[in-house]
């Protein structure tokens, strides 16, 4: 016999939580299964000891340019032990935090993992079977393994949150958000950094300020080799180079990162006896509605076809448990503008098209504003870095449709222009508005 409940999910990560928390504030009976910590990735091995390192990294930065602008010290090494048990005390407490919010909810959190036998029903390893009208895939994704000899020498993005000393010098393979912030943190704290790229750094980035970025971290000292397809690692933990199909030879390295994406956790759950559809790379497909082709079965966050980002998930689950239990047959989440940063150093900030993306889409009636300035501070202490800002308009009226900023400070300043973009924006509206000064963001009201 099954027990019944009105909203069953899978997974306690992001998109998880949000769909059950949603859906029992709604008044459903929520069962939520997850065998791991809860809060997924984001809260335990993605953006939350993610952003502490790279506020760590930062303030390594920080204490170099103090230097340079006449403070007496000495740059300081991190006790990265001491700095990775802070760390994960304040994730304990997020989960705990997590934790009491789902008991005074009223959501049963089930601490396994769970598969499809019906459209209707999942099932635990432990025999447990619970029923429901909806159940919601939000299983995530894990980072990918490559099938090659020696890959086990590497870690992945989620050990280094595990590790008791900085590397000395470590290879990151890959060149997406994980390689990137990790370069730049890894540096920042002290390591000396290899990328080494297949294809492209920050494919999809608009290619002025990845450009930017790229000649700026290699000012800063990290060596960034491209057109490198690695075929195998060699050596032993703490001595491991890396052999390139052409033959060439990279390190000896401390550590390798393997850093080359991710796949979703979509197999093995059922979904492939129900006919549930997915893409080649195994992404659940979705439609604006989270449906996948199987009535009664939804998908959110990174198991899906849409965006990997903790926000995008987020939203895709409340606007899901609002249509599943609220009654609102139309709510779906907009997605036609959503702002990204890549925690790098200095970080890079984008929502929109690209000026490749708006010229592909809009030939002629783009118009492109775009400058660089070398930050306040930074003239200060006679450095010569240049932050990069940029619009991308269309239409004789220059609608906004892509802002893109490199330099510090681009983190928490796209916030408020991403919204402004999504309502609607115009150049003028920029021209009219008056800046803060001094600051990086009145950048993207100067522009002309
Ligand atoms: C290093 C790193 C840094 C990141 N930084 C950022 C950032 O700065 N900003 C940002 O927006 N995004 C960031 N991301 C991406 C973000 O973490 C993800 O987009 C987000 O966590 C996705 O949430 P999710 O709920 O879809 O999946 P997850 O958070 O991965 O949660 C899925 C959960 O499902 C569970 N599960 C798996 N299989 C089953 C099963 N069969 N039954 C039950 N449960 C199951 C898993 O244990 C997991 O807890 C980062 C990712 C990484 C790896
Ligand atoms: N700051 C943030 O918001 C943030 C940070 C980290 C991750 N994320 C999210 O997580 C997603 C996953 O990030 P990611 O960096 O793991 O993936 P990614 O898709 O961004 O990048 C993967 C990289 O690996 C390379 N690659 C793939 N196969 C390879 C191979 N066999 N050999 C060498 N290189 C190979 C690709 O060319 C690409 O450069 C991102 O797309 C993003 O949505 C967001």
């Amino acid at each position: 016999m099954s027990e019944r409940f009105d909203l069953i999910v899978l997974g306690a990560g992001s998109g998880g939580l949000s769909v059950a928390q949603r859906g029992a504030k709604l008044g459903a009976r929520v069962a939520m299964f997850d065998a791991d910590a809860l809060g997924g990735t984001c809260v335990n091995r993605g953006c939350v000891p993610k952003k502490a390192m790279w506020y760590a990294a930062q303030m390594a930065d920080m204490h170099r340019l103090a230097i340079d602008i006449g403070f007496e010290t000495t740059p300081m090494q991190l006790d990265w032990a001491r700095f990775r048990d802070l760390r994960n005390r304040y994730i304990a407490g997020i989960r705990e935090r997590y934790a009491i919010r789902l008991d005074t909810a009223g959501i049963r959190v089930i601490t396994d993992a769970a598969r499809l036998i019906s459209a209707d029903t999942v099932v635990t390893a432990q025999g447990m079977q619970v029923s429901a009208p909806h159940i919601v895939i939000a299983t995530g994704a894990r980072p990918r393994r490559l099938d090659i000899p020696g890959f086990e020498l590497g870690m992945l993005s989620d050990d280094v949150f595990t590790l008791d000393a900085c590397p000395r010098h470590i290879a990151i393979v890959g060149g997406g958000y994980v390689a990137v912030e990790f370069a730049c943190m890894l540096h920042g704290l002290g390591c000396s950094v290899d990328l080494l790229v297949r294809e492209h750094v920050l494919a999809g980035f608009d290619r002025e300020l990845v450009d930017a970025l790229v000649s700026q971290m290699q000012t800063r000292g990290i060596r960034i080799v491209r057109d490198t397809w690695i075929k195998a690692a060699h050596g032993n933990p703490g001595a491991i180079t890396l052999e390139t199909i052409g033959g060439i030879e990279h390190g000896v390295y401390d550590a390798v990162l393997w850093a080359v994406g991710r796949v979703p956790n979509s197999g093995g759950i059922g979904l492939e006896r129900l006919g549930v559809a997915c893409d080649q790379e195994g992404r659940v497909r979705v439609d604006a509605f989270q449906n996948t082709n199987v009535p009664g079965i939804y998908a959110i966050g990174d198991v899906t076809d849409r965006r990997a980002l903790t926000p995008v998930a987020v939203a895709a689950g409340r606007a899901l448990a609002t249509r599943l239990v609220g009654g609102h047959a139309d709510a779906k989440f907009d997605d036609s503008a959503i702002p990204s940063v890549v925690f790098a150093d200095p970080p890079l900030g984008t929502v929109g098209l690209t000026e490749d993306q708006a010229r592909a889409r809009h030939g002629d009636a783009v118009s492109v504003y775009s400058g660089r300035y070398t930050p306040l501070l930074m003239m200060v202490a006679g450095h010569s870095e240049q932050s990069v800002v940029k619009l991308v308009c269309v239409g004789d009226e220059r609608k906004v449709v892509g802002i893109h900023v490199l330099g510090p400070g681009s983190d928490e300043l796209l916030q408020g222009f991403a919204i402004a973009l999504q309502k609607g924006l115009y150049w003028r509206d920029l021209k009219e508005a008056i800046a803060i000064h001094p600051t990086a963001a009145e950048e993207l009201l100067l522009l002309h």
